[in-house]
């Protein structure tokens, strides 16, 4: 990766960006349409894609190469306020803690929202400093097809369950002072890379 991908324009204070980590392995549909509910019922002025040099829990031998998978990401994301980066290799950033606290030191001022897809939530207490994570910024979660009741009956739901904001209140999220979270449910998709994977016969 050049460090093209490390320029970060000054960005006025009070702007509202989510972040979206993924494998992106590849990246789908369901991604997209998880982006554009998160745009458009957060406010957001943009969402960023980050796509991880290779998530610290999953065995990332055979992952295509962050460029190659920054490159197909771009492909499917086709929306002026999604912005693809691979900006955890520059950050030298692995563990989503780290690279929260490398963005909100370089962009100050910035309304950041951590983005998941449900399934994520149902796992979020096996992260490294997954509690700082989210004292660090509001997360918004959005509803995937196959993870609700696992994602709403996790540890980490049930430790975050006192901050919650009702959905109609999703706008305010960004301005929140975290811990924050929303739970958002809308159209889903049951779109999956993992599906992606095997029908391509790479799994
Ligand atoms: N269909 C979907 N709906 C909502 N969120 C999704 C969907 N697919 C992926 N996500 C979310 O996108 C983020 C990145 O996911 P990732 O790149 O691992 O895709 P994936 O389809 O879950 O991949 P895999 O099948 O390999 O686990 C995660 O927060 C995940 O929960
Ligand atoms: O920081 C962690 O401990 C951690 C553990 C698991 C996943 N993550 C991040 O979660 C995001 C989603 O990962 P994935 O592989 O499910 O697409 C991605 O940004 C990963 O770096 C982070």
């Amino acid at each position: 990766m050049s460090n093209s991908h490390l320029r970060l324009p000054p960005h006025p204070p009070g702007l509202c960006i989510g972040l979206f980590g993924g494998s992106f392995n590849p990246a789908h549909d369901g991604h997209r349409l998880a982006s554009l509910t998160a745009l458009r019922r957060l406010q957001l002025d943009s969402i960023w894609w980050l796509v991880t040099p290779g998530n610290p829990l999953k065995d990332n031998a055979r992952l295509p190469s962050l460029a190659e998978r920054v490159r197909q990401a771009r492909g499917v994301a086709g929306h002026a306020r999604i912005k693809v980066t691979g900006i955890e290799a520059t950050l030298r950033t692995r563990y989503t803690a780290d690279t929260l606290r490398a963005l909100k030191r370089r962009c100050p001022g910035v309304n950041f929202v951590w983005i998941m897809g449900s399934d994520n939530l149902a796992g979020f207490h096996r992260w490294a400093e997954w509690r700082t994570i989210a004292r660090m910024m509001p997360i918004a979660v959005i509803d995937r097809p196959g993870s609700t009741h696992g994602a709403m009956a996790s540890p980490a739901a049930s430790w975050l369950s006192r901050w919650r904001l009702s959905e109609n209140r999703a706008a305010v999220l960004p301005h929140t002072r975290p811990p924050a979270w929303v739970f958002l449910h809308g159209k889903r998709s049951a779109l999956s890379s993992t599906m992606l994977r095997q029908k391509a016969g790479r799994d």
